[in-house]
């Protein structure tokens, strides 16, 4: 049994101020369900300091970035490397979401890169996947996930490969109020599922978890996780009120 796991992707919203506000209404109205789920906040680099300061003891909730360097140090202008999100007691790093691929041309290789740097530094990264509209009308989105997870996943042991959190994003649903049936969710996580089987055996596809990231909110996230290959959720808009990102997290683990 996979246990559910819920991410709030901030992008480039809500800074440190507002974040002590979200974070003092999320955690009062957690209750238990940090038990029945890993519930991970992906804020802006300048907002993690407050994110992680405001969060009280065992709360139950981790804290990403979202994004890191495939760099240690040196002269890379506007770069986060590993060792400084440790420092800023991270767990999570969200790799290679569509808006980094699309927006800041992050290939495939640098993505690789940036997972093995990731989890050199034990940071457990959330691999994000998914295919355009194009390529789904085109017939290619098996070709384009299997490229995306065997690239990405080259070279990466099956101990580590195990650890990785994998977000399956539909390009055409991110930000759109277009959410993927759950049929269409569930094959492709079924297919990615067996992607992983092929590249890093069994044992490892039938460990890692692979959420669903995509226009994603409380009516319809129990019939996503319902899915017996949706093992979460990667969430952007539905993430940056809190009593909307908790509906959210109760509708999910109430689906499983
Ligand atoms: O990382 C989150 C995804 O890009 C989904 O964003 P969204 O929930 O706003 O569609």
């Amino acid at each position: 049994m996979r246990k559910p796991i819920i991410a709030a992707n901030w992008k480039m919203n809500i800074g440190p101020k507002e974040a002590e506000d979200f974070i003092s209404s999320f955690t009062a109205g957690l209750g238990s369900l940090s038990d029945q789920a890993d519930i991970v906040i992906a804020p802006p680099f300048v907002t993690i300091p407050a994110a992680v300061a405001a969060l009280p003891a065992n709360s139950g909730v981790s804290v990403s970035s979202q994004n890191v360097s495939e760099q240690d140090n040196g002269a890379f202008t506007g770069e986060i490397s590993t060792m400084m999100l440790k420092e800023l007691f991270v767990r999570y790093v969200i790799i290679g979401h569509s808006e980094r691929r699309t927006l800041y041309g992050e290939t495939n290789a640098i993505i690789n890169a940036k997972i093995k740097k990731a989890i050199a530094a034990n940071l457990k990264p959330i691999f994000c996947i998914g295919e355009t509209l194009e390529e789904r009308d085109g017939g290619k989105l098996e070709e384009v996930l299997r490229s995306q997870i065997t690239e990405g996943l080259e070279g990466i042991s099956a101990d580590d490969a195990k650890g990785i959190v994998i977000a399956y994003e539909p390009v055409w649903a991110i930000g759109t109020g277009r959410v993927a049936t759950s049929e269409q969710a569930q094959d492709a996580h079924a297919f990615c599922r067996s992607v992983v089987a092929d590249v890093c055996g069994d044992e490892v596809a039938q460990a890692v978890r692979i959420q669903y990231g995509g226009s994603m909110k409380a009516d319809n996230a129990g019939e996503l996780l319902a899915q017996p290959d949706i093992d979460g959720g990667l969430v952007g808009g539905a993430s940056l009120q809190a009593q909307s990102f908790l509906d959210l997290i109760s509708a999910a683990v109430g689906a499983k």
